[in-house]
């Protein structure tokens, strides 16, 4: 029996006016995935989970999530959690006044488990979201996302701003979270670090293009430095080294540009 891919892309493309931000883009994300996708400034990352959300519609192409165009009913937006770049908050509204407005606006709020991430954030109900640090604001709107208990959660540099020490504590905090949802989540990161340590999928976008994706372990399984150079092959040539996420994500951007 095959399962119904959480994302399936087939020649899907965006124009802003006369600027291509993506283009000819086919993609397929197995359930259960955590996906890290890593890209240059301007290669497509927010225009492809804008997509993903349905917040923008396609310029060419398809684009499906659980089998069906994207936000397609009530249902199926209760089925996608979504992290925008910089963390929005209310900024006079009180982290409890957020945590209501979750419930009120979510049919399958989660209290319980909104409560454990965010004594996790280490983030107080009665603060005001605009005096919050960038990382309890993070965790904040982290928590926010995961207690609507979505199949999908998309998270757009969510960790981007965030000091070293915050951010390793932000990405603990995910990828408990995505354990207790026991979905598929998207994240979108410059940090290959950061990758490395949350995601088993990996797209990488390069050029308004995607350049590679697949599940990590298969794709440094599959590739190897033979010499000065990162080749894909099934059978590599005696001598040929392993390689790293980041030789990998750099072969295929160097390719891009
Ligand atoms: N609303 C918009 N109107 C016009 N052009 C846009 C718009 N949004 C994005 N673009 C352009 O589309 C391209 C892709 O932008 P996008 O924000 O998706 O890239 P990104 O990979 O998320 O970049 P970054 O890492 O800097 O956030 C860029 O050339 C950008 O200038």
């Amino acid at each position: 029996m095959t399962s119904t891919p959480v994302l399936e892309a087939d020649g899907l493309g965006k124009r802003y006016g006369r600027r291509t931000a993506l283009a000819d883009c086919d993609l397929h994300v197995p359930p259960g995935r955590i996906v890290g996708l890593v890209g240059p400034n301007g290669a497509g990352k927010s225009t492809l989970l804008q997509l993903v959300c349905g917040l923008i519609a396609p310029s060419s192409g398809t684009l499906r999530v659980f089998g069906t165009r994207p936000a397609a009913d009530a249902r199926h937006l209760a089925r996608v959690g979504f992290v925008a770049q910089d963390a929005p908050v209310y900024r006079d509204l009180t982290v409890a006044d957020h945590l209501r407005l979750g419930a009120r606006l979510n049919p399958r709020w989660d209290a319980p488990l909104a409560r454990r991430r965010l004594a996790e954030a280490g983030v107080a109900s009665d603060q005001k979201a605009g005096r919050l640090s960038g990382g309890q604001r993070a965790g904040l709107v982290l928590t926010l996302a995961a207690a609507k208990r979505p199949e999908l959660l998309v998270l757009d540099e969510p960790a981007a701003a965030l000091d070293p020490l915050a951010r390793s504590e932000f990405l603990q905090n995910l990828r408990e979270s995505i354990a207790e949802l026991g979905g598929t989540a998207v994240l979108s990161s410059h940090l290959l670090s950061d990758v490395e340590r949350v995601c088993d999928h990996l797209i990488v976008l390069g050029g308004a293009r995607v350049q590679i994706a697949g599940d990590v372990q298969d794709l440094l399984a599959a590739h190897h430095r033979v010499g000065g150079t990162i080749v894909r092959t099934s059978s590599p040539p005696p001598g040929a080294l392993p390689v790293t996420l980041e030789d990998l994500v750099l072969s295929y951007l160097g390719g891009a540009r």
